[in-house]
């Protein structure tokens, strides 16, 4: 069973060596979350008050603008981080896709590190040995496989990585964006891949600045803004209220 239940769930980040009095004016942009100045340690409040329930099924994207608490808050649901105040319950295995080089090692070959990524991701070694073939096929890498991952391009590690992350089963699969060095072609390529994995989570949570990715993963959205939920509900209105228009979209990927 695939659950999540967060309740009144804040993330309080402590600075101990920020510089205190310039801080005391309140920052007027629209990045980041809120610097509380009251105390003698300044704290940056990432997530405040958060409360949210997800099942199986449920496909939601993460908006909002840069600092406003989506990585956090992927991050609080992974486990990585407790709660300061409040509760935030898991129930099933998270696969968390935060960095796609995580748990990536340089010195050891593209082979060796398709099965340590995956042990990372929950797979088991037998899983991993018998997908090793497609994650190669799909990577395009050939003899390089056989190198140390140092020797690779950034595009090529994205491209290793994408292999491993699209060819798990997850439970409760958490995105965060960053799918950036590959070349459109293989984005292309890795797409159904994409559309695939997603449908075969139990749940998904995916944090993206992308309207086109999240519409066509996507069911709901959560827009957040300064560490709190501002906005919850089908992805389209969400993004709609966020970017204060209709979202882009290429003309071939409207449904
Ligand atoms: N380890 C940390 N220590 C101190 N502050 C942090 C830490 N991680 C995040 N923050 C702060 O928490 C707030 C939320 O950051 P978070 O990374 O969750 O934002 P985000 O919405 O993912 O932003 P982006 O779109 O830029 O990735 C920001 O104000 C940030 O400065």
């Amino acid at each position: 069973m695939v659950n999540i239940e967060v309740r009144g769930a804040y993330v309080d980040f402590p600075v101990f060596d920020a510089k205190t009095r310039s801080l005391k004016k309140k920052v007027l942009g629209k990045v980041g979350g809120a610097i509380g100045t009251s105390a003698r340690v300044p704290v940056l409040e990432a997530l405040r008050d958060i409360t949210l329930s997800l099942t199986e099924g449920d496909r939601v994207a993460l908006v909002g603008h840069n600092g406003a608490g989506k990585s956090t808050l992927l991050r609080l649901l992974s486990g990585i981080y407790e709660p300061t105040r409040g509760t935030a319950r898991v129930e099933g295995m998270v696969a968390p896709v935060f960095d796609l080089g995580v748990g990536m090692d340089p010195e050891v070959s593209g082979y060796e590190n398709i099965l340590i990524r995956g042990l990372f991701l929950g797979m088991s070694r037998r899983q991993m040995q018998q997908r090793a073939d497609d994650i190669a096929e799909f990577t395009e890498l050939g003899d390089y496989l056989h190198m140390p991952l140092r020797t690779y391009s950034a595009g090529m590690r994205v491209r290793l990585a994408l292999g491993v992350v699209t060819t798990i089963d997850p439970e409760i699969l958490i995105l965060d964006e960053g799918l950036g060095a590959v070349d459109a072609a293989f984005i292309a390529k890795a797409r159904r891949r994409m559309v695939d994995l997603v449908n075969r989570s139990g749940l998904l949570m995916f944090a993206s600045h992308s309207d086109e990715v999240l519409l066509e993963l996507c069911t709901t959205a959560i827009w957040m803004d300064e560490g709190r939920i501002r906005m919850r509900g089908p992805v389209r209105e969400v993004l709609s209220a966020y970017k204060g228009h209709e979202p882009h979209v290429l003309p071939e990927r409207v449904a």
